[in-house]
């Protein structure tokens, strides 16, 4: 099975931003995921003053970390991310630089004016029933219909990639049909069944996946374009460059919805670093032969 090029990139930032944020945030219980998200932001997008936990059924958020795909000022123009906790700051986004943040707290992106910007979002939980990965294997391991409700567009990439079985895969699970690995769900019934025949859908574990993770590790450090190494001033696992952040002036924000300042500006971490050139390497060839202008959108 040829696995997505996505995927163990994916797999590495994804965890590298988790471990890292759960560092800085020192949270004694520590994170599971409870969404993974790589976002689109296209000319016109944006989000007002919110916080991530603002819904009832989403009480169960402890944090969250945005970690930047792209070059503010290089690769599109505005959504610059504004923090409303104590004093008020502003984050351009950089690839591998991070920001976390606690879930009640305060911020929003202004509207991006062109170009196109990509973030790997990562909400978090402390609640194990919320957790992204246990969440999903309960799912496809229960009986099937397993219909995720979602529209097509919402798992199903451009080039066929599934994102549910990505997610799986980031689990290092995959899904086995009469005897073969699922790469692709097209042409599979949603509701499970082909005529009266359920389908044999088996939980398998995916070598392939473990092992690409394992070896995965720390490969040497890719020269950056402006011809200095990569990895990070501070030295270590999780150096912490001069943050980029700049006073803002967030006159529509309510300071008192503030709460723990636990904004981590500027970092941008080693290991995200490398895993975010290998998903950038990949975000270049994404676009859709039929509709260029909506990548990650159109089926
Ligand atoms: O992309 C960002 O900088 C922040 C996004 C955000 O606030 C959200 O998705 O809730
Ligand atoms: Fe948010």
């Amino acid at each position: 099975m040829a696995l997505s090029p996505l995927l163990v990139p994916m797999v590495a930032a994804r965890e590298a931003v988790r471990t890292a944020v759960e560092a800085a945030l020192s949270l004694p219980l520590g994170l599971l995921i409870e969404f993974t998200g790589l976002i689109s932001w296209r000319p016109g997008a944006s989000i007002g003053w919110h916080h991530d936990a603002n819904r009832p059924y989403l009480q169960q958020r402890a944090a969250s970390a945005v970690c930047y795909l792209n070059q503010a000022g290089r690769d599109f123009e505005g959504g610059a991310f504004r923090f409303q906790t104590g004093t008020p700051q502003v984050v351009h986004a950089a690839p591998g630089r991070v920001v976390a943040y606690g879930a009640q707290d305060s911020h929003c992106v202004d509207p991006i004016t062109s170009g196109e910007r990509f973030t790997l979002t990562l909400w978090f939980t402390q609640d194990p029933a919320h957790s992204e990965d246990t969440r999903l294997l309960v799912q496809l391991a229960g009986p099937v219909p397993r219909s995720l409700g979602l529209p097509a567009s919402m798992w199903r990439l451009p080039d066929g990639t599934d994102l549910r079985l990505c997610r799986l895969g980031m689990a290092g699970f995959a899904l086995v049909w009469q005897g073969q690995v699922l790469h692709s769900t097209e042409g599979l019934p949603e509701d499970g069944t082909t005529g009266s025949s359920q389908l044999q859908l088996q939980l398998a574990v995916q070598p392939g996946v473990l092992q690409a993770w394992l070896n995965w590790q720390s490969p040497p450090r890719p020269h950056r374009p402006d011809g200095t190494e990569g990895g990070t001033s501070g030295g270590g696992a999780c150096g912490v460059a001069a943050p980029a952040v700049e006073q803002g002036g967030c006159a529509e924000a309510n300071p008192a919805e503030a709460t723990v300042a636990q904004l981590v500006a500027g970092i941008e971490f080693g290991s995200v670093q490398d895993a975010v050139l290998a998903v950038q390497h990949f975000l270049q060839d994404w676009s859709c032969v039929e509709c260029k202008s909506e990548t990650f959108r159109c089926e």
